[in-house]
């Protein structure tokens, strides 16, 4: 089974371009000010136009609490495949395609996909500051939402490292990873990627 990847909270040309080398399935652009992996649009826009992602490689804009004109305007200009939109309240993507983010472990006999459907659900961790913390969700229930939610595409995230991507596949059998603070070197200020990192994670999803 291939499991796919997507780096999330990509700031610098050179890890948008070890992702794009690398064969990574997706790159995530946090738009958020209180991320530390958080981009301004306009340092957004000068990152992809110094390394344009190539076809195949989807671009995701990631948003928290955003109002529908900033989605729409950075969907725009930077060209985006998909927008994650993360909020206090379940939130779908203004009228975009977009990642329905699942925070924590809602009931799973409630769990539905919204209307209108998004291009797949994501998984995570019901973390104080919205995500990218580095810490795990429940990996049962996620098993579990994953068999609830079918067939719609199920990618797992929250605290995902190299160490134990190949672990949270078996048990989870998600169609894909996402994964910010497991592709950083401890102590990276700005979202800076280590290449390695991705390396192991690639590895663990096409199961080498
Ligand atoms: O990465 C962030 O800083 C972030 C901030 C606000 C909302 C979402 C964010 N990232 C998303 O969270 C998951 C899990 O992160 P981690 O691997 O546990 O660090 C990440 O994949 C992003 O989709």
């Amino acid at each position: 089974m291939s499991v796919k990847l997507k780096v999330c909270g990509v700031t610098r040309p050179q890890d948008l371009a070890a992702c794009a080398e690398l064969g990574v399935d997706a790159v995530g652009i946090n738009l958020w000010s209180g991320s530390r992996r958080g981009l301004t649009l306009a340092a957004a826009e000068a990152l992809l136009a110094e390394v344009r992602p190539p076809p195949g490689l989807e671009l995701v804009g990631v948003f928290v609490e955003p109002t529908a004109e900033e989605v729409r305007r950075a969907a725009e200009v930077l060209q985006l495949d998909l927008v994650q939109i993360v909020g206090a309240q379940e939130v779908t993507g203004f009228g975009l395609p977009y990642l329905w983010v699942v925070r924590g472990t809602p009931a799973l006999a409630e769990l539905r996909a919204p209307t209108p459907r998004p291009a797949r659900a994501l998984l995570d961790a019901a973390v104080p500051g919205y995500g990218g913390a580095g810490q795990t969700t429940d990996w049962g229930w996620a098993a579990a939402a994953v068999q609830r939610l079918a067939p719609l595409e199920v990618w797992l995230a929250g605290g995902i490292t190299p160490a134990n991507a190949a672990l949270a596949i078996q048990q989870v059998r998600p169609a894909g990873l996402d994964v910010a603070s497991g592709t950083e070197l401890p102590g990276a200020r700005r979202g800076e990627k280590d290449r390695a990192a991705i390396e192991r994670l690639l590895a663990a999803c096409r199961g080498d």
